[in-house]
């Protein structure tokens, strides 16, 4: 059986609802092959990050090339790359692999504050990496560091994705899940010519550890099938709406999301 790989470059989290864990989870959810580079060991859990322990840029770059020299990937993605040097050696190997099907998350801060990213490195997230990129996903203060404005209202995010869409990200989509006084969880996909909005309802629960990575991943997986753009956010987008929607129950804090609900939903599996 012949089936499409996909590679995500990103952080662990021990508490198995973020970083590598949600990527691998919606890789496999999704039939697709999943390989990783890991940047980063968190001691995590639903209540936080207790510890961080980085790995050095060369280890994160030799894991890249012994998935890149053997097994191939059709698309990648990146979550936490926590210091400019990693994201230095991520953005060299990335080009010197050609590899065209780019999602980067931008990882900045997790739900009880605890920093994914030095400060000091957005410039290289900015300068290196974005444009590399097909496709980016800042949620709303994401968006607002990547971009120095402060996005309040609709035409706020369309210009923000502009600007995005002008460090030569191919495609830009911001997600609105901070967006909390809406009813609607609205993400929004620009190309550079045309904006789509991806809407659904927002349901109300603490339990969204997780949710931009598995989002993220949702897209590389779909990308990785040979999917378009608009239709692999469309897709990401019911995969975490089940993932919320159909409750688990871990932990006393920012519960996991659930990655059975969407075969469940849509599959009867
Ligand atoms: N309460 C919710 N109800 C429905 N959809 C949601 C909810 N919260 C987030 N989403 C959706 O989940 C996806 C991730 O968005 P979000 O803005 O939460 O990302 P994030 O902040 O990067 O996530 P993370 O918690 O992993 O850092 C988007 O498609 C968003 O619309
Ligand atoms: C390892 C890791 N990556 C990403 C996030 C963002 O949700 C997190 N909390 N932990």
């Amino acid at each position: 059986m012949s089936i499409k790989k996909a590679l995500t470059i990103a952080g662990s989290d021990s508490g198995g609802g973020a970083g590598i864990q949600a990527d691998l989870k919606t890789f496999q959810e999704l039939g697709v092959f999943g390989t990783t580079a890991l940047t980063a060991v968190t001691a995590q859990n639903t209540l936080g990050v207790q510890d961080v322990f980085p790995l050095t840029p060369q280890m994160v770059k030799s894991q890249m090339e012994s998935v890149g020299d053997d097994i191939g990937v059709q698309a990648l993605k990146t979550g936490m790359l926590f210091n400019a040097e990693i994201i230095s050696a991520v953005s060299e190997t990335i080009s010197r692999y050609k590899w065209e099907k780019v999602v980067v998350d931008p990882v900045m801060i997790a739900k009880g504050g605890a920093s994914l990213l030095q400060q000091e490195a957005v410039s290289a997230l900015k300068s290196k990496l974005l444009p590399l990129a097909m496709v980016v996903t800042p949620n709303i203060p994401e968006a607002e560091v990547l971009t120095g404005m402060r996005i309040k209202t609709e035409e706020e995010k369309r210009e923000a994705a502009r600007n995005l869409f002008e460090l030569g990200v191919s495609n830009v989509v911001i997600k609105g899940g901070h967006d909390e006084n809406t009813s609607e969880s609205i993400d929004l996909l620009y190309d550079g010519l045309v904006f789509i909005t991806f809407r659904s309802e927002r349901i109300r629960t603490k339990n969204t550890h997780g949710t931009g990575c598995t989002f993220s991943a949702a897209i590389t997986a779909e990308l990785a099938k040979g999917v378009a753009v608009p239709d692999a956010v469309s897709t990401a987008k019911s995969y975490i709406q089940a993932a919320i929607e159909d409750q688990l129950t871990i932990g006393s804090g920012h519960g996991p999301t659930n990655h059975w609900a969407y075969k469940r939903k849509f599959m009867n599996v």
